[in-house]
């Protein structure tokens, strides 16, 4: 068997948390990533067998997958390919977007085994800093043995029943948000943002984002070298100060394994 990851991760919480899925799946072995983040990756396709299991992985945007995801998933093709979904989301809701995940993969060829709504930090504000945690770690690798030893159990190759929380007609979500980045006077136009951004939304000047395009994921906040891409914007101050005290207390991860 070979195990690959495939994700969409603007800020790395969705590619920790797949990735720690796919280590406890391949066992010590190697395993292969997919990363589907940059705006290079748009056009990729790429066909699996049913040699392969893979581990999707994708935050959740607006309790739904981010659109740009949704995208590049969707070129994967399954051929019966055993998978297991996750979601990881801010603490607030994933909605509908685990179910539509699964969906999604499924339409595509893949048979999903198993399914995950991880927490992660989000990308707004100061909630749940620093998770995926130690704790979150070791979660899922138990997760995963709970998987395999069900599995060797009760071996199968078709579909397996899940009870994935969500709800069809999947809820309006997963465009973005409306926060744009600004750039100080610091920046020195190293470009490192416009070639991480994922949706292609900076000009090559730095500063100038495309706002039809930017999804408000923060990546370019993130990677800058200097700081000059910030939020120091006072709407958003407000909002992201008030928005981590509503979202302060912990929520769990939640797993879902075949019923039977
Ligand atoms: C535009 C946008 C919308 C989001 N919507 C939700 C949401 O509906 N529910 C939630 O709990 N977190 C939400 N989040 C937080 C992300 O799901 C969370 O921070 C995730 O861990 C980010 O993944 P990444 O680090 O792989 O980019 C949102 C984040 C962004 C940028």
């Amino acid at each position: 068997m070979n195990y690959i990851t495939v994700y969409f991760s603007p800020t790395g919480t969705a590619e920790k948390s797949s990735v720690s899925m796919i280590e406890a799946l391949a066992e010590g072995k190697e395993f292969g990533r997919v990363d589907l983040t940059a705006y290079s990756t748009r056009e990729t396709e790429k066909v699996f067998s049913t040699d392969d299991f893979v581990v999707f992985g994708t935050p959740v945007y607006g309790g739904r997958i981010p659109k740009v995801a949704a995208q590049r998933f969707a070129r994967m093709r399954g051929q019966q390919t055993p998978c297991i979904v996750t979601v990881t989301y801010g603490n607030r809701d994933y909605d509908d977007a685990l179910l539509e995940l699964s969906d999604l993969v499924q339409a595509n060829g893949f048979v999903v085994q198993a399914a995950a709504a991880l927490i992660g930090q989000h990308t707004f504000g100061q909630i749940q800093v620093g998770r995926p945690d130690e704790d979150d770690l070791k979660e899922n690798q138990q997760f995963v043995k709970t998987f395999l030893e069900k599995a060797e159990k009760n071996p199968r190759k078709g579909s397996v029943k899940l009870s994935i929380k969500g709800n069809h007609p999947y809820k309006a979500g997963g465009k973005g948000g409306m926060f744009r980045p600004l750039t100080a006077d610091t920046c020195i136009q190293c470009g490192l943002c416009v070639k991480n951004c994922p949706t292609g939304a900076i000009d090559s000047d730095c500063s100038t984002i495309d706002s039809g395009r930017c999804i408000s994921c923060f990546r370019c906040i993130r990677r800058c070298p200097v700081q000059a891409k910030n939020m120091n914007d006072s709407s958003y101050l407000a909002f992201a100060e008030d928005f981590s005290k509503k979202l302060a207390t912990r929520r769990e991860n939640e797993y879902f394994l075949p019923q039977k």
